[in-house]
């Protein structure tokens, strides 16, 4: 497990209750030493028993050495120097899943695709769903996808290909895997609903309630579908775990570091205030940049996703810019109808949204 923050930390436990002795790597040497001495990750999931089979290391040729798999679990902008360092160290073979949310700025890439250009020829997937890290690692029933590439099991049974093999590995009694050959559609979603998560939060912290979410969920989803659809993934993935559950689940509470970013600021905590001031990783907001830039270059229209990051990077007014966006001309829903037109009412509303904004 490459990564000991708290989500690498809640896979490795879940691993590890399964039944794998499980290695878990990252830099801190404290948190190696807390986990190996006192069975708990105190910097990123106090509180939470650590099973005995799961050993910490701040050396990643010691967590290498022999695996039979790997799991990359870091914020998505560190994931290709991670994986250049597994390409070093694993053996040629070995399966990896990454488990980070998110799209390579500049090159648009989607995480697999990131380290598949460092990985050779290892098979490269993806696990991804609604699995927020502390209730997975204390056990609660929690589903994700696993997605790899099928063509890699052309040569295996079905219960030998990698998503399968990760999904059985994961089952810990409380975690269940599904499996999934449409990584497209699976990484999207994961991508995608951390933004859609920032929009509902800035919309609640501004005095907003639950139509609001609602509408933002929904048409954050028709966002995401059209995105994953455009670069060839399946519509029907969106409506799975990694998709709409995870959208859901993001955008519903504030255990979601996401949403919670929104909701400070859309009360109007300045950004370097949100979370008292502390470094906390927040996928949706770089992530809003790269995948609008994707959007663009694909010809997907994205109006909430372009709207955060219009207040996140270009200094866009919070209130104005979603005005703006309530104002849009009307459109078809479902959006394959094209049907699209200026409605005058907006310009003599009654209601001046910008002044409802607490
Ligand atoms: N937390 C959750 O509930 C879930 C998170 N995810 C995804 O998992 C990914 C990781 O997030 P999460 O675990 O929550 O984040 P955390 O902030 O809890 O931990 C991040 C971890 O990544 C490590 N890290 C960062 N950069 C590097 C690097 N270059 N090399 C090695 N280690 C590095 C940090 O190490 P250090 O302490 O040394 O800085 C830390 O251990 C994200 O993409 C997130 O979206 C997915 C599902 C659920
Ligand atoms: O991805 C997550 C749950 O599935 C975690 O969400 P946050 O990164 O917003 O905390």
């Amino acid at each position: 497990m490459l990564g000991s923050g708290s989500w690498g930390t809640a896979l490795a436990a879940v691993l590890a209750r399964g039944g794998a002795d499980v290695r878990l790597w990252g830099r801190r040497d404290d948190v190696a030493l807390d986990i190996n001495e006192k069975r708990e990750n105190a910097v990123y999931l106090p509180g939470v028993p650590l099973p005995e089979r799961l050993t910490a290391t701040t050396e990643i040729s010691e967590a290498l050495d022999g695996a039979e798999a790997a799991m990359i679990v870091v914020p998505s902008r560190s994931v290709r120097s991670v994986a250049r360092a597994v390409a070093e160290w694993a053996a040629e073979d070995i399966p990896v899943a990454i488990c980070a949310k998110g799209i390579e700025a500049d090159t648009g890439l989607l995480m697999t695709q990131v380290a598949e250009e460092e990985l050779g020829s290892r098979p490269v997937g993806a696990v991804s769903g609604p699995t927020f890290a502390r209730e997975t690692a204390l056990g609660h029933p929690t589903a994700a996808t696993v997605a790899f590439d099928f063509r890699y099991a052309d040569r295996l049974s079905p219960a030998e290909s990698p998503a399968a093999r990760f999904a059985v590995s994961l089952s810990d009694g409380a975690f269940r895997g599904y499996v999934s050959d449409d990584l497209i559609g699976v990484e999207i979603g994961g991508a995608v609903k951390n933004v859609i998560a920032i929009a509902c939060g800035m919309m609640t912290g501004a005095g907003f309630a639950e139509n609001t979410r609602a509408a933002l969920i929904t048409r954050g989803l028709d966002e995401m579908k059209s995105l994953a659809e455009a670069l060839g993934g399946r519509r029907e993935t969106v409506t799975g775990l990694s998709g709409i559950g995870d959208l859901t689940l993001t955008c519903s509470s504030e255990t979601s570091r996401n949403m919670s970013l929104g909701t400070q600021l859309g009360r109007g905590v300045k950004r370097e205030d949100c979370f008292d001031g502390q470094p906390v990783v927040v996928e949706g907001e770089m992530n809003a940049r790269s995948i609008t830039d994707l959007a663009r270059r694909v010809g997907v229209s994205m109006p909430i996703a372009e709207a955060v990051r219009k207040i996140l990077h270009e200094g866009g007014d919070l209130a104005e810019t979603f005005t703006a966006l309530w104002s849009r001309p009307i459109e078809a829903e479902p959006r394959a109808m094209d049907l699209s037109f200026d409605h005058p009412a907006a310009d003599a509303a009654l209601i001046k949204l910008t002044e409802r904004f607490a």
